[in-house]
């Protein structure tokens, strides 16, 4: 008989077990071992988390949005008191660092403090009429059931990025996390029912998302979807959605270049360049997924850069001084094997690691060096297909004409990193650079009060901000004519 812990699914306010009487384990990225099980949820019990927040929705969003966020405070508020419980989670389930996991928990508490503070600024429009004694009223108002649906990399901030403005907007709420990261979202359950959340404002459910996903979306009770994941399921998702024109957001894959021009400070490249690469593992969406450097500074960068990287600890992530923990799963592991085998295969040179680290330590686990590749050519697969893990192909280039051209020729449009101190070269690439996030002598970090908006295949709507709150509200128009 295991003795881990088994949870449950949360609808409307109670913990159930699933009618299936079926469990998915969830296993340690850096042991094998199953640390938890989860339910496998049928589809109806995602329709019963979908009526129940639709139940909820009818008294939730009469509450002034104020009430709402006085709420949502307290529940950031414990979040926050439970900040090193679920990290240590974070830490069992995901793999990722333990400084890292404080700093996902405290994110996911600032991004729902940050929803809260757009309770009073739900602003619409009064419009003067082309006709005599009339107005036009346009009202923001919560469009109802909002389905959000995350990926593993930082499940509980995608979480919290997606329940505090669905929630603050006065939407209600059933989130499916991912079948591999499932625990920290579903502590949430129990924060909801501390703070005094109504019962199906929350709903959290779990199941794989090609059946319990798949009912969340296509049920016409939703009203929207927030999805963060790889592109090929964000578009099934669309297809899904399309049948009830339900409104989509969609975060998805990047491939995010970073360029490294001739006047660039190397040091300050080189520190970046190695965070925005490695941090997690290579597992965030706007990682340095490919780096070109200007053959000026070649020699002098790349000595430095591969310096730093051997330098990087891989082990236990619950260790301070460890630089990088394991991949999430066996199939992220052999995507990383395959794309260094296809790499050297298609005339890459590995500069450094491109295998799973030898040790006793590391007989267990999940674990892949960190890996530069050098003598890369545009045309190779590593180029263009994201690794969302620890491999980073260079190239070099000769002028700015080249590198834009290169860094635009990718599917993706998410993110883009560039380090020189030009400002006419800063400009050209804001202006010429196909990427809804750009950062300029930086490396990858986004901010709650920016916007988080993929291009091409890297998702649809965009998230943070202004204009990621917008997507949870839809609006009325109201004609007044008072002759
Ligand atoms: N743009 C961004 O901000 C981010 C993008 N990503 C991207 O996510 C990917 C890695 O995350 P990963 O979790 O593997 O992504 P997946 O796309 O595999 O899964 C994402 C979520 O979708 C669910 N799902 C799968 N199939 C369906 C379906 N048919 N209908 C509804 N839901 C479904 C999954 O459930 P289950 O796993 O239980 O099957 C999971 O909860 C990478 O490509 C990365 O680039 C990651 C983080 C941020
Ligand atoms: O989704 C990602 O990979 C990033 O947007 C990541 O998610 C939450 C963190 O705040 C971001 O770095």
């Amino acid at each position: 008989m295991s003795n881990v812990k088994e949870y449950q699914l949360f609808i409307n306010g109670e913990w159930v077990k699933s009618t299936s009487g079926e469990t998915i384990d969830v296993i340690s990225p850096s042991t094998e071992e199953v640390i938890a099980k989860i339910q496998n949820g049928t589809p109806e019990e995602g329709i019963n988390a979908l009526e129940a927040a639709d139940k909820a929705f009818k008294s939730w969003k009469k509450i002034p949005a104020r009430q709402r966020a006085e709420l949502l405070y307290k529940f950031a508020d414990k979040i926050l008191a439970k900040k090193e419980y679920l990290a240590e989670l974070l830490v069992k389930e995901q793999g990722k660092l333990l400084k890292v996991a404080r700093m996902e928990v405290e994110v996911t508490a600032t991004f729902i403090q940050y929803a809260c503070e757009w309770a009073r600024r739900i602003e619409g429009d009064i419009l003067p009429s082309d006709n005599e004694n009339e107005q036009i009223w346009i009202q923001k108002i919560p469009r109802g059931v909002v389905v959000a649906i995350t990926a593993w990399n930082f499940p509980l901030a995608l979480a919290g990025r997606k329940l505090g403005p669905a929630l603050v907007a006065g939407n209600t709420l059933v989130i499916k996390p991912t079948s591999e990261t499932p625990l920290a979202t579903l502590e949430l359950g129990d924060i909801a029912k501390e703070v005094g959340i109504p019962n199906g404002v929350i709903n959290i459910v779990t199941g794989p998302g090609r059946a319990m996903g798949n009912a969340l979306v296509e049920h016409p009770v939703t009203k929207m979807i927030t999805m963060t994941g790889s592109t090929p399921v964000g578009q099934q998702i669309a297809r899904n959605a399309a049948q009830n024109l339900t409104h989509v957001q969609l975060e998805l894959g990047g491939k995010a270049p970073f360029i490294v021009f001739e006047d660039a400070d190397i040091d300050a490249a080189v520190a970046s360049a190695l965070h925005s690469r490695f941090d997690n593992c290579g597992q965030v969406c706007t990682c340095n997924e490919r780096m070109y450097v200007h053959e000026g500074i070649y020699d002098k960068f790349m000595d430095k850069f591969i310096t730093a990287t051997k330098a990087l600890k891989v082990g236990d992530p619950m260790l301070e001084d460890t630089d990088m923990g394991p991949k999430v799963n066996a199939s992220e592991l052999k995507h990383m094997e395959h794309l260094v085998e296809v790499s050297v295969k298609e005339g890459a040179t590995i500069a450094t690691g491109g295998k799973r680290p030898k040790g006793s330590e590391f007989e267990k686990g999940y674990w892949f060096e960190p890996t530069v590749l050098t003598d890369v050519t545009q045309d190779m697969t590593i180029v263009h297909e994201e690794s969302f893990g620890p491999i980073l192909p260079v190239l070099k280039f000769k002028t700015f004409e080249e590198v834009v051209t290169c860094a635009n020729d990718c599917e993706y449009g998410l993110a883009a990193m560039i380090f020189t101190k030009d400002m006419k070269t800063i400009m050209r690439c804001k202006d010429e650079l196909e990427y809804g996030e750009i950062y300029i002598n930086r490396g990858h970090g986004e901010q709650h009060q920016g916007f988080h908006n993929g291009y091409k295949l890297s998702g649809s709507g965009g998230e943070d901000g202004k204009y990621g709150f917008e997507q949870y509200l839809e609006k009325k128009t109201f004609y007044l004519n008072y002759k």
